[in-house]
């Protein structure tokens, strides 16, 4: 398994990453969200190197280009709530993806700290042979990312399979690698590590109640 960490690079999306961190900007939802989609754009940029061409022609008023085109567009995979901007991200450049759709979230923590995932809605296409992407900001301990894997892959095995995170750990890039071997993971960061509720240190902070508010 191979991890591609954008901030290793001096770029503008390290603008965008800061903007994200920084509890006075992350105030403005808007902005907040906006910058989860430039993350994604750019991620979507540089994993978009990583997947299978051919040799096309196009025909201009003029003559005819040769052009490397992708073979077919890949599946993207968003997990609800937080991943919706960053999702956005993705399928602006991959703009001819199929979607699937799951929602995971964490549920309140026991008297020891870890906590279940729940899961309440899957809608997604066949996989099978097809280069596929998941997608979620925040990868914690993993363990949501993983789950949501448990089900999506009922729907056939993916030709490649990626994962596309906003911040991660290394905690949780040891968790899908554990499960998920055969997965690339794209990320803007790996942060050092998860404070006792599991939240990404220094992280940004929630990521779903800053894009849209806290849960009731
Ligand atoms: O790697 P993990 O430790 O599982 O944590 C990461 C998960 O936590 C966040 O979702 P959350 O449960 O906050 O739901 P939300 O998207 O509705 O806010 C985030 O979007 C991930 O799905
Ligand atoms: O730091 C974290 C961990 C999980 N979910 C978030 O939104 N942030
Ligand atoms: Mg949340």
């Amino acid at each position: 398994m191979s991890v591609f960490v954008l901030n290793k690079h001096a770029s503008v999306a390290n603008h965008f990453l800061a903007e994200l961190r920084s509890k006075d900007i992350q105030r403005d939802r808007w902005r907040f969200r906006r910058n989860l989609e430039r993350l994604g754009e750019v991620l979507a940029y540089e994993l978009s190197k990583a997947l299978p061409y051919d040799e096309r022609k196009v025909t201009t008023p003029l003559g005819e280009s040769e052009v490397q085109l992708m073979n077919t567009p890949p599946v993207l995979i968003p997990v609800l709530r937080a991943a919706l901007p960053f999702y956005q991200g993705l399928l602006n450049f991959f703009d001819q993806a199929d979607s699937g759709f799951i929602a995971a979230y964490r549920g309140v923590p026991h008297s020891d700290a870890s906590f279940d995932i729940h899961m309440d809605y899957v809608a997604a296409p066949q996989i099978e042979d097809r280069v596929t992407l998941l997608i979620d900001p925040m990868l914690a301990t993993g363990r949501s990312l993983v789950r949501a894997w448990e089900t999506i892959h009922t729907y056939g095995q993916p030709k490649q399979l990626h994962v596309v995170a906003a911040i991660a750990t290394q905690t949780g890039i040891d968790w899908v690698r554990q499960y998920l071997p055969e997965a690339t993971i794209w990320t803007g960061a790996v942060d050092p590590t998860l404070n006792a509720k599991s939240y990404i240190v220094p992280g940004l902070g929630d990521a779903g109640d800053l894009a849209f508010g806290e849960k009731n």
